[in-house]
């Protein structure tokens, strides 16, 4: 099962949806519009559109509004075939609308780590390809290949799918051996990157500091990425109570050298989660985000609070996910194991779970 089984089904599930034809879709378009126009007036109405208007998204002519592609990178086969990627994500985020019941839009990652090879990618991919559109609904996904297979993964993954990397250099272009900058993640035309992560910060062989999280995260956003800041405590911290220390701890490190919040994602991750099978409680997660909360409102400023994704991670999965996702302060999850099953579609739609 390769590439060309893969993007011809896309293709037909996407592409000649949103594209095929003229007048249609155009009609589509302006009646989504009226649509918008009146159901942002309510809540009610902001929820039923989130879960009812996605089929009219899928008609809507997306060049013919003149959205097109980033200029001055060079199209994916992928891109080529479906026609814009970031377009499709520019609609995800002019569709969906805060509520009362979720006020910050739902985002799902899926950390690969250091997993897969190219058939399994094919297979993974082909399975996440065939799910649900994100496109209209209140979830954000972003995927986080292998950095040597995040362009092969991008060329035959769903444009409505956003990709990351799991790292990046601490500054820019330079004599850094085997480093990857930001200004290279961000010229190749990617969004995202996922830093401090505990792997990166406990592994002997790695060991980042919260400095070092801290100067990659200033960088990263300089070169106008969005980042997924992983924080965390360890199973010692959480038994000696000290939790929300750690996590002040982290955060802190990184509001020393940022003052601009706003392309950050938070992804509260504790290690004795991770990769264990043992997940948090429902309750143990609510109340750690909210801490977290707490800590931006008071050190940076409410509005940054408010507005604040928190990511919850440690072996969450398709069992647990929509008991996480009821909790208030739970804005998403970040993926591990899970993310290398077609599972990982079911995580990404218990956004469901919050607007019921
Ligand atoms: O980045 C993802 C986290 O490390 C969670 O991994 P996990 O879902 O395998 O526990």
């Amino acid at each position: 099962m390769g590439y060309y089984t893969v993007t011809t089904q896309v293709q037909e599930n996407y592409v000649q949806s949103w594209y095929k034809g003229k007048l249609a879709p155009f009609v589509g378009g302006c009646l989504l519009a009226t649509c918008l126009s009146l159901s942002f007036s309510g809540e009610t109405a902001q929820q039923n559109y989130a879960v009812s208007a996605k089929p009219a998204v899928h008609a809507i002519p997306l060049t013919a509004m003149g959205v097109g592609t980033r200029s001055g990178v060079p199209q994916t086969a992928a891109q080529k075939r479906f026609p814009s990627r970031s377009s499709a994500l520019q609609m995800a985020a002019a569709v969906w609308a805060p509520s009362a019941k979720m006020p910050r839009k739902f985002i799902v990652g899926g950390n690969w780590k250091c997993n897969g090879d190219r058939p399994s990618i094919n297979a993974l991919v082909q399975a996440l390809n065939t799910g649900e559109s994100a496109i209209g609904s209140g979830v954000e996904v972003v995927v986080a290949p292998p950095m040597l297979y995040g362009d092969y993964a991008r060329g035959l993954l769903r444009p409505d799918f956003g990709v990351a990397f799991q790292n990046c250099w601490t500054g820019g272009n330079g004599a850094f051996t085997g480093e990857v900058s930001a200004n290279m993640i961000k010229d190749a035309g990617f969004d995202w990157v996922i830093l401090g992560h505990s792997e990166r910060r406990s592994l002997p062989e790695i060991m980042e500091t919260d400095a070092t999280v801290a100067t990659k995260t200033a960088y990263a956003l300089k070169a106008g990425l969005k980042v997924i800041l992983c924080i965390g405590e360890t199973l010692d911290a959480r038994q000696s109570g000290k939790t929300d220390e750690v996590n002040a701890r982290q955060l802190a490190a990184v509001a020393e050298k940022v003052s601009d919040w706003s392309n950050i994602v938070i992804a509260y991750e504790p290690v004795w989660a991770i990769g264990t099978g043992v997940v948090a409680t429902p309750e143990q997660a609510q109340e750690t985000h909210a801490q977290i909360r707490k800590w931006l409102a008071e050190n940076l400023s409410p509005q940054v609070a408010q507005q604040m994704r928190i990511m919850y991670g440690g072996s969450a999965n398709a069992a647990n996910a929509d008991s996480l996702a009821k909790q208030p302060d739970v804005d998403g999850f970040l993926v591990g194991g899970a993310s290398l099953k077609p599972e990982f579609l079911k995580i990404a739609e218990s956004w469901k779970s919050k607007v019921e």
